[in-house]
């Protein structure tokens, strides 16, 4: 007979705390000099922006327009930096923090080009933007829109995974001048729609270059140069975090002895500096044990809110991400982003997350890059991430723009510690902050009692578990996150539910055979 499968349902009212340990009020993580971690406040910002006016630059009406009604007077430093080369026509590699602006530095150069050129929808394709993930396209063409509101023969839109090919290859017949692609979906056009003209292409712009060149995308965007038109195409590379892989790609693109390759221009605004993240931010750490983990989460999340703050909680996979929101959705409504949702559930969470005052977004580092969602207050690294570049992104998402303000904080098992050395490498320096034990609430039954009694949660909470522990298997540092010593007892608690039960073989063994 087939088990019954049960919906989550409401978790009944929380078990009275007692008053000693009600931490609901208190300050569950305190930084070593007293000064809790705080959100936004004002003054001494990220200073991102120059004395150059948008009015001074040659650009036309239409674009000049778009940007006055989008309330930009001055220009960023990135944007000082490297939208003259961009207009003159020069392959452009640039690096600068996250949320300095880097978006409008490199579409509002791109649209100008077309504009000078007269295009139209015949000519096809003119500007492609590649970039990592499907929000962070739908972001981009939203911005590219806004600033050609004012063009009528010049067109935009956009081709990502998980939406039917068909109706973008429908549109892609009627002619995008401006496109923004993931990689993936553009190949398929490029291999599959005969009616995608793309041979007239003027510029190629690749948005967090330093990702869409790993391993993953490589094959793809390879692919895609084979089949770009090379005369006369300007290759323009951004990212918060450029790497070698990046340089030895642009060499390659623009070929040593090519005379592109002579007028490749570098424009790092941040080289010179001694942090690799934004003024505004304020970041620490705080070392958890397992077991503790989860509850010291749930009470920030709880805290946070009450308070009407803003709040993004990276995980390390999609089924933590599942199993934590359907866990804390039985609390308090969250949403949740990752791989395994359809796009539409990915777009919508998306754009009511944008839109939210306050409010939660568990998610994996499907979020971690480029997104721009307004008041963002906290950024929670619950998993810690695989390297530096990934924190810095990660973090990116709070204390954007001028005067941006956050906080972010970083959860870490006692034997994870050294990690901030390769933090501090990599120019990241983080605080302490020290958890209050008395203030953790003891709830850890009375959450494990709703998991193990629901077979949704059950499940997901199985999967969260091994999906934890694989990605702490496979991560890039095996000297720190070495899966051998961590614990296990703990590490299932950090996932409350049937835990360790789940793993029916020894541990050695188990993990052996994964
Ligand atoms: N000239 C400007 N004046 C004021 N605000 C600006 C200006 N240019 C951009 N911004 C704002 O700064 C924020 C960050 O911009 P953007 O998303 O382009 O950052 P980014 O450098 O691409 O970040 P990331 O590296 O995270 O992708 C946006 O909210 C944008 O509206």
């Amino acid at each position: 007979m087939s088990k019954k499968r049960k919906r989550p349902v409401a978790a009944p009212p929380e078990p009275v705390v007692d008053a000693s340990n009600s931490n609901l009020d208190g300050e569950i993580l305190q930084q070593e000099d007293n000064a809790a971690i705080r959100s936004k406040g004002k003054g001494g910002g990220g200073g991102i922006l120059t004395d150059k006016l948008f009015s001074d630059l040659p650009i036309s009406d239409l674009t000049a327009r778009a940007i006055a009604d989008m309330n930009y007077t001055h220009l960023t430093q990135i944007q000082a930096r490297s939208i003259p080369h961009l207009m003159l026509g020069s392959d452009v590699m640039a690096s600068a923090k996250t949320g300095s602006g880097k978006t409008l530095a490199f579409l509002i150069p791109a649209i100008e080009l077309l504009h000078k050129l007269r295009f139209s929808p015949r000519n096809g394709t003119g500007v492609i933007v590649l970039c990592p993930t499907r929000e962070l396209a739908i972001q981009t063409h939203n911005v590219a829109k806004e600033l050609m509101k004012y063009y009528h023969s010049q067109t935009v839109g956009y081709v990502i995974g998980g939406i039917d090919l068909r109706g973008e290859a429908n549109q892609l017949a009627k002619g995008i001048n401006v496109l923004v692609a993931t990689p993936g979906r553009l190949l398929d056009h490029m291999q599959k729609n005969k009616s995608f003209k793309y041979g007239c292409l003027k510029c190629l712009i690749i948005d967090e270059a330093d990702r869409i060149l790993e391993e993953n995308f490589e094959e793809h965007v390879r692919e895609i140069f084979k089949r770009l038109p090379r005369k006369d195409r300007q290759t323009v590379l951004f990212s918060a975090t450029q790497t070698k892989k990046v340089e030895d790609f642009a060499k390659l693109t623009f070929g040593e002895k090519e005379e592109r390759q002579r007028k490749l221009v570098y424009v790092g605004v941040d080289d010179h500096e001694s942090k690799a993240t934004v003024k505004g931010l304020k970041q620490g750490y705080c070392v958890i044990p397992s077991e503790r983990r989860f509850l010291v989460l749930y009470s920030f999340l709880k805290k946070t809110l009450a308070r009407k703050k803003k709040v993004m909680v990276f995980f390390s996979s999609c089924n933590s991400v599942k199993f934590h929101a359907q866990l804390l959705n039985l609390i308090q409504i969250c949403y949740d982003i990752h791989g395994q949702l359809k796009q539409h559930q990915r777009t919508s969470t998306f754009f009511k997350f944008h839109k939210a005052q306050h409010g939660i977004l568990l998610c994996t580092n499907v979020a971690a890059r480029g997104l721009d969602i307004p008041d963002v207050d906290y950024i929670v690294q619950y998993d810690p991430p695989d390297e530096p570049k990934d924190y810095i992104h990660r973090v990116g998402r709070t204390a954007r723009g001028d005067n941006g303000k956050g906080s972010a904080i970083l959860f870490l098992l006692p034997k994870e510690l050294q990690m901030l050395i390769h933090l501090k490498a990599a120019n990241i320096s983080l605080s302490e902050y020290a958890f209050r034990e008395e203030l953790v609430p003891k709830l850890q039954t009375y959450l494990e009692n709703i998991v193990c009694g629901n077979y949704i949660l059950n499940q997901s909470a199985k999967e969260a578990y091994r999906s934890y522990l694989l990605s702490y298997k496979s991560h890039c540092m095996k000297d720190i996150f070495d899966i051998h010593r961590l614990d296990l007892t703990g590490a299932s608690k950090s996932e409350p539910g049937p835990g360790e039960q789940c793993i029916e073989t020894s541990k050695e063994e188990e993990i052996k055979r994964w």
